[in-house]
């Protein structure tokens, strides 16, 4: 990184110059809390009525209208201006316009910049996730995930929140740390960034089963059951897939699951809080106005465990119940009175429990 975009010419403390693509309730977020630890932050989004309101009220009134804003974040639609000199990039954009954005940004992103996304969410073409576009779309070395469990407006509130930077490279780690770490957001490092990546966009879909045995009346046991189930599944999927299970246990994984599936701040809960009322699923987004990424994924997710035989019950009748017309509850029932399973596959794999059902019937 060179020296002149981290210098500020007023002071003898480097200041940073942060770009934060995306105007929705994360990304504003993440930009008053970069401007609270004292850097130049600049904002960019598409709607100029938006960029204005931000800039002249210190409030994004579309995403986050209770919560005001740092002053020194300037928003704008000009992405030129937004990346001028900056040091570090945050990409809060959704995962289905995120690769567009991306390029749109490209002739501004240089090889000394930190590249994050904050997005969970998966591109259904390659079953990508966001850092993977990054790296393809940019090269570049400095590239880091941004996850945990942090509803955007609570972090918004300076709720004490924390959070994980994922990067294979110590420097984005490192930087990332120093720029959002604060008295009300602690930043956690890890390595494994494709199984940070993916507790994010996998814990979406969990969410949403979430809200909906909430909407049904069912219990704390129902909830808790569902979330610990929810955590063995993903781990299974992401290990299959390459990553560390050790991950699923952190605030990426865990901490991500409990927060998402125990809030009406979170979207994808919302949405699946909806449908357990009743409501068709193009109601439920219609109502919601803003994007829940698990209802993409479910089915990214759902077809890519079947291809490499990896098994996701949760995930396949909640498929069942979004896109093929399953009453909620008859799913219930049916993954209740599902084959016999194990509690923790690490300790007893599931094959083993399974293989003792069938020497039972033989034996009688
Ligand atoms: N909100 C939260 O609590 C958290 C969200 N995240 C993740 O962060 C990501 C971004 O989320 P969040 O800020 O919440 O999203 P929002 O839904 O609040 O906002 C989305 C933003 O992206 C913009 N956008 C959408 N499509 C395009 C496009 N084609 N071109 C340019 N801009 C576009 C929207 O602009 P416009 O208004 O013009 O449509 C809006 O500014 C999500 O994928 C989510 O998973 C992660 C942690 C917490
Ligand atoms: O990821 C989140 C909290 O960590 C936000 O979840 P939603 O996208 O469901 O609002």
């Amino acid at each position: 990184m060179s020296d002149s975009s981290l210098q500020d010419q007023s002071s003898q403390e480097p200041r940073l110059k942060v770009a934060v693509l995306g105007g929705g309730s994360f990304g504003t977020a993440l930009a008053s809390i970069a401007a609270d630890n004292g850097a130049r932050v600049r904002q960019w989004l598409r709607d100029p009525q938006l960029a204005e309101q931000i800039n002249r009220e210190h409030r994004n009134g579309r995403y986050l209208p209770d919560y005001a804003i740092n002053p020194a974040v300037s928003a704008s639609v000009d992405m030129a201006w937004v990346l001028e000199d900056a040091a570090l990039v945050l990409v809060a954009i959704p995962s289905k316009a995120f690769r567009d954005v991306v390029r749109q940004a490209l002739p501004w992103i240089n090889d000394r910049q930190i590249l994050l996304t904050t997005t969970k969410g998966i591109q259904e073409d390659g079953f990508k996730l966001m850092s993977q576009i990054l790296e393809e779309e940019t090269g570049s070395t400095h590239i880091g995930v941004l996850s945990g469990p942090n509803l955007a407006s609570e972090v918004a509130d300076k709720q004490l929140t924390a959070t994980v930077i994922a990067s294979d490279d110590p420097l984005t780690r490192s930087r990332v740390q120093k720029a959002l770490g604060c008295d009300y957001f602690r930043v956690y490092a890890s390595n494994d960034r494709y199984g940070v990546e993916l507790g994010g966009a996998l814990k979406n879909i969990y969410a949403i089963a979430a809200g909906m045995a909430a909407a049904l009346g069912m219990g704390e046991n129902t909830r808790s059951m569902l979330m610990t189930r929810a955590l063995a599944e993903m781990s299974r999927f992401a290990v299959e897939l390459g990553a560390n299970p050790m991950t699923f246990l952190g605030l990426a994984g865990v901490g991500d699951l409990i927060v998402t599936c125990s809030s009406k701040l979170s979207r994808n809960y919302r949405v699946g809080y909806a449908l357990g009322e009743g409501r068709t699923l193009q109601e439920a987004v219609d109502a919601l106005g803003q994007v829940a990424e698990g209802i993409n994924t479910v089915r990214l997710v759902r077809d890519k465990a079947n291809r490499e035989g990896i098994y996701m019950p949760l995930a396949e009748g909640l498929y069942q119940v979004l896109f093929e017309g399953a009453s909620p509850r008859g799913m219930a029932k049916m993954l209740m009175l599902n084959e016999q399973s194990s509690d923790v596959e690490f300790v007893l794999s599931r094959q083993a429990v399974s293989q003792a059902h069938q020497e039972g019937d033989i034996h009688g």
